[in-house]
């Protein structure tokens, strides 16, 4: 950063022009730059007060002090001297960043008319928005106005139109903030493709496919009442695996982890709090036994829709015994059997 000689009120074109010569001396010239500067102040009939000042210090600085100009050469030649404000005895003041607006500004003219503050402007501003959480205590509804096309939820780009007097008609085509937080909110992510399995590739999905860039469209096939399903917002649905009594099953891609699951959900909806309790049964049953290598394994489970949804461990093929027509064997059937006991007790040989 520049330093200069330069006091606060010698901000005349003049002055500006000796300081900033000053500040470019370095080296030798001590003297030279010293009468130059003397002879300035006191020839300059338009100093100011701050400036005479300054100029009177250096006086007397020569006058009590006189230097040989012949010594002072030989000390100065060959070494780095930088003249600071320290020898005029002037303040530091760190160059002013606008210097440009300083130029046009002359201090000796009294009466200066102070310059006008902008107007504020009463028309739309446009402004990036900042992000914000979607969860955020701070959303309302009352929040500016959110102006976005249809298809573009990217919410860096968003148009704020600020509330305006003069603006009283919302454009047509508008969403509240609030809205737009949401509906990013449920916009399902990219399947990701996790690297850490071998055999991922074979699902042939496209891990960062078409579903996310549309969301609109895309929740208008999927969505519950309420436009929110965490089943299809966590999941990529790839294929019915199984039938139950009151259930269907699902072969599912988690899209953030990328690996595959089973997810079983109720048929029908389960208004009564009998009917969620009796289903929660079997989620607490497989939360409660734990990881075993011959149980499926439990993920989660939550309510959607009412109905309740249950993520698993995806098995090898079908549970279904439905190889009736085949022989198994008596070791196969032990092992049936087996798995079957831990349900009820521990297998004891
Ligand atoms: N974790 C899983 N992995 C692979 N396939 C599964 C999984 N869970 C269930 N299935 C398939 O879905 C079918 C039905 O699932 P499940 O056996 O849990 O239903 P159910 O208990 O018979 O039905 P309900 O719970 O409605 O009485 C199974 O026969 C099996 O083919």
């Amino acid at each position: 950063m520049k330093r200069k000689t330069l006091t606060k009120r010698s901000y005349t074109k003049r002055n500006r022009r000796a300081s900033s010569t000053t500040a470019n001396m370095k080296k030798g010239t001590l003297i030279t730059h010293l009468q130059q500067v003397q002879h300035h102040q006191i020839q300059s009939s338009s100093a100011t007060s701050a400036a005479a000042a300054s100029s009177s210090r250096f006086q007397n600085v020569l006058d009590s002090d006189p230097i040989d100009p012949q010594l002072l050469a030989e000390d100065v030649d060959g070494k780095d001297f930088i003249l600071s404000q320290d020898f005029f005895c002037t303040p530091d003041y760190i160059t002013p960043d606008n210097q440009n607006l300083l130029y046009s500004f002359d201090c000796n003219k009294e009466n200066i008319p102070c310059p006008k503050s902008p107007e504020k402007v009463n028309t739309v501003i446009a402004k990036k928005l900042r992000q914000v959480h979607p969860l955020s205590p701070t959303l309302s509804d009352q929040q500016p106005i959110v102006d976005i096309g249809k298809d573009n939820i990217c919410a860096e780009e968003m148009l704020i139109e600020k509330p305006s007097t003069l603006e009283t008609k919302r454009p047509q085509n508008y969403v509240s903030q609030s809205a737009v937080f949401l509906r990013c909110r449920v916009m399902p992510p990219p399947c990701i493709k996790n690297p850490y399995l071998t055999d991922a590739s074979e699902v042939g999905i496209d891990p960062f496919g078409n579903q996310r860039s549309k969301c609109a469209g895309f929740f208008a096939a999927f969505a519950g009442g309420d436009g929110l399903s965490r089943y299809h917002t966590d999941f990529h649905e790839i294929q019915q695996i199984g039938t139950g009594n009151f259930s269907c099953v699902f072969k599912v891609l988690k899209r953030i982890d990328g690996c595959l699951y089973a997810v079983k959900h109720s048929t029908r909806q389960l208004h009564q709090d009998a009917e969620r309790r009796k289903a929660l049964m079997e989620v607490q049953a497989l939360a409660a036994l734990g990881y075993h290598e011959n149980i499926v394994g439990y993920y989660s489970s939550w309510f959607e829709n009412e109905q309740l949804y249950i993520q698993m461990e995806l098995c090898d093929g079908s549970l279904s015994i439905n190889r009736s027509s085949e022989s198994i064997t008596e070791g196969e059937a032990l092992q049936v059997l087996l798995q079957v006991n831990i349900f009820h007790g521990p297998y004891k040989t």
